[in-house]
């Protein structure tokens, strides 16, 4: 076995086939899930891209739950709750954890930033230091999710994305990109979904594209580098194709 597997925090998960109750329903019955057996982690940077309503945030937000945090986002000490719609997947993937333990973790999910950074900013001035000093709701969407990744994200630790990429101009992915690199070299794993060409450009990443299931793919294989190098290459013949 290779010992360096052994030492990431989350090695992979596994479906545990024999209790889901039918494949025919909603989450088991989407092509990334019905599949499924196994999905191992890259220690460093996995991703998981695919069209919308293929299933990325089913998936992640299930893994996230399964490793303890809340299903809306957070640190694993938050748990404040909206609404209470994430599937049931949780309870029937099993994670396989490596022997080295995070000291520190975040699951970002854009769809509820704003009800995480509500959340931050109504526990006060000491916790708003800790996400840089200015409260959360007082900066753009892009900015506070910046405060976040530069000041809370610490490193040896497990953050699992939903969508960075929402907030973020296209430099500041490319800035994101950076900062992955530095908690990467100080020991953290991320497990991210994403449609941004920029992100999942993160050198030596797993990728996993949701087709029929989830397949691992280089980069340039992916259909979102392809889509975007093609718009961008020849973009007035595909403007005048889809606008005619
Ligand atoms: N509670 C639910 N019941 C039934 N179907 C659902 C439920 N929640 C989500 N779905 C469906 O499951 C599919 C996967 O949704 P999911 O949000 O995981 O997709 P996604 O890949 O993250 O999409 P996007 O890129 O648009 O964020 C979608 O077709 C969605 O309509």
């Amino acid at each position: 076995m290779d010992l360096s597997m052994m030492k990431q925090y989350i090695r992979c998960i596994e479906l545990m086939r024999e209790k889901v109750p039918s494949f025919a329903e909603y989450p088991f019955n989407l092509p990334a899930i019905r599949e499924l057996r196994s999905l191992p982690f890259d220690p460093k940077v996995t991703f998981i891209v695919g069209e919308n309503g293929s299933g990325k945030s089913t998936i992640l937000e299930s893994i996230a739950v399964a490793y303890g945090f809340n299903a809306e986002g957070g640190t694993r000490n938050f748990n404040f709750s909206s609404r209470a719609t994430h599937s049931e997947l949780n309870n029937y993937i099993r994670i396989v954890k490596g022997t080295k333990r995070p000291r520190d973790g975040f699951f970002l999910r854009a769809e509820s930033f704003y009800n995480f950074a509500t959340n931050v900013d109504e526990l006060g001035p000491d916790l708003i230091n800790y996400y840089g000093g200015r409260p959360l709701h007082e900066q753009s969407h892009g900015e506070s999710f910046f405060a976040v990744l530069q000041n809370r994200f610490q490193g040896e630790g497990v953050y699992i994305l939903d969508e960075p990429e929402a907030a973020l101009s296209p430099s500041r992915q490319m800035t994101m990109l950076a900062r992955m690199h530095e908690l990467v070299q100080e020991g953290a794993q991320f497990i991210i979904a994403t449609h941004s060409p920029i992100i999942m450009a993160y050198p030596g990443a797993v990728i996993y594209q949701i087709g029929d299931g989830l397949e691992r793919v280089d980069y340039e294989d992916t259909e979102h580098y392809q889509v975007m190098q093609a718009f961008m290459k020849n973009r007035q013949k595909m403007l005048s194709v889809l606008l005619e």
